[in-house]
């Protein structure tokens, strides 16, 4: 069994290397999620101010349809794609969901 003080010194530079720019992209993710969800807290007071409901799932399908264009475009799986928006999608009805009971 192989320990981490076999590893060629020139292998360990380059997973060093690797990661330290996954790093920077996961903070560069966290950072522009942060900024998306600031915009949805808006957009969710909004919805509440006016009685406007929670979901709106006709800008979703069109939001989906861009994101796996833009996908296909980039290299990235589609459903992948598809699924990351999804999942973001459904924390933020989540948030508006709770401003309206809030509004209530
Ligand atoms: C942010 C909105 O509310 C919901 C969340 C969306 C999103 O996170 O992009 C899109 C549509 C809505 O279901 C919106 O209506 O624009």
């Amino acid at each position: 069994m192989s320990d981490s003080t076999d590893i060629d010194p020139t292998v360990t530079a380059e997973l060093t290397r690797l990661r330290e720019s996954i790093d920077n992209i996961d903070a560069a993710v966290v950072h522009m999620l942060a900024e998306r969800f600031k915009c949805t807290q808006q957009v969710g007071v909004l919805k509440a101010r006016h009685q406007l409901p929670p979901a709106d799932p006709a800008r979703e399908s069109r939001q989906i349809a861009r994101l796996r264009e833009l996908a296909e475009s980039a290299k990235l799986d589609p459903a992948f794609a598809e699924k990351l928006l999804n999942f973001i999608i459904a924390e933020v009805i989540r948030h508006h969901e709770t401003i309206a009971d809030g509004a209530r």
